[in-house]
């Protein structure tokens, strides 16, 4: 069974395997060992509740348990911009107009904004490849929802997640060597990395530092703007299925959007119930639809997938899902159906 659970120190091995086939690019998830036993360090203080918010961040596993083998990681910043500025684009308008010579025109304007400050982010998605089959993609992203459901007081009001933008198989970003080349002179992916692994004075020091006005970029890079890479609009459609929305918010170096919710509307958060654990074997009869389940502690967080009826005051659980979960019979745990209604 495969179930999720914090990232812990003896992971260090399994998440360089991970981070060997998720390959350059993934820069949540180097292959380094120095910087991974540091995000599982700052990981392990946070789930313990020993660090400060600006400094926490939440890592999942998802562990495959019978082999013990790790599969994949998720995870939750609780909230970004609070040490160092979090950067954003947001796409405006300036209205340039004179009625004397009755001249009205329109611009879409780049606004840098730090408008996400004290938000939280989930980052750090990665599945491997050889688990990449039966909702295992969903359990990985949406275990995070139960978990802000269950310890709302982590969080912030809202929730963000940043899409990657467009670029081609050779890391090129049209949106980058329009703007960000003139001012950074280094590539794309360089400058991905260094922000990514937490290196981001350079940011300030040359951003441009005026509005620009999206009519003086190239016709490449503005169709870009706002527009999620291939390989990513999967995990957009997850996220709108919650309740995500794009809200005109873009990556200040390849235009990816950055979708957004309040956490309180997040659908899985807002229709998870908690209940009271039942262990029974078999589960009872009905029409089964898969649920998301997670227990109650924070340090010793599970949450794992259940093919079960809709619970009537009561979660049902095998005695083998309770062993997952971590919770015996009258412990209460946190539910929520897997996928929205509207989308079955
Ligand atoms: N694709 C990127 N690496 N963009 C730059 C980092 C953006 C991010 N919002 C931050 O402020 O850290």
């Amino acid at each position: 069974m495969m179930f999720i659970r914090p990232v812990e120190h003896k992971d260090l091995d399994g998440l360089m395997h991970l981070a060997k086939s998720a390959g350059i690019g993934m820069t949540s998830l180097p292959v380094n060992e120095e910087r991974l036993s540091r995000k599982i360090a700052r990981s392990v203080l946070s789930f313990a509740g020993e660090l400060d918010r600006a400094d926490q961040g939440y890592v999942f596993v998802l562990e495959d348990g019978e082999t013990g083998k790790l599969a994949g990681i998720s995870a939750i910043e609780a909230a970004v911009g609070l040490k160092e500025p979090w950067y954003n684009y947001r796409v405006g308008t300036i209205v340039h107009a004179s009625e004397e010579l009755g001249v009205y025109s329109r611009h879409e304007t780049l606004f840098l904004s730090n408008d996400h400050t004290g938000f939280s982010e989930l980052c750090s998605l990665f599945l491997h490849p050889d688990f990449r089959v039966k909702r295992n993609g969903g359990l990985l992203s949406k275990c995070r929802f139960l978990f802000l459901a269950q310890f709302p007081q982590l969080f912030g009001k809202m929730v963000v997640a940043e899409m990657r933008g467009v670029s081609d198989e050779a890391g090129r970003s049209p949106f980058w060597e329009a703007l960000g080349r003139h001012f950074f002179s280094i590539d794309f992916a360089k400058a991905d990395y260094l922000t990514g692994v937490g290196q981001k004075a350079f940011v300030a020091e040359l951003m441009p530092k005026h509005p620009v006005y999206v009519d003086f970029l190239p016709p490449d890079a503005q169709a870009v703007i706002g527009q999620t890479h291939e390989g990513t609009r999967p995990a957009v459609a997850l996220l709108e299925a919650e309740g995500f929305r794009y809200e005109g918010y873009v990556d200040i170096f390849d235009a990816g959007p950055t979708i957004q919710s309040y956490t309180s509307d997040i659908r899985a958060v807002k229709e998870s119930r908690r209940l009271p654990a039942r262990i029974v074997d078999p589960l009872p009869d009905g029409d089964k639809e898969w649920h998301l389940a997670c227990n109650d502690s924070l340090s010793g967080f599970r949450a794992a997938l259940v093919e079960c009826a809709a619970p009537q005051g009561e979660f049902c659980l095998t005695p083998e899902l309770a062993r997952a979960l971590n919770v015996q019979d009258g412990d209460h745990v946190r539910c929520v159906a897997l996928t929205p209604k509207e989308a079955v």
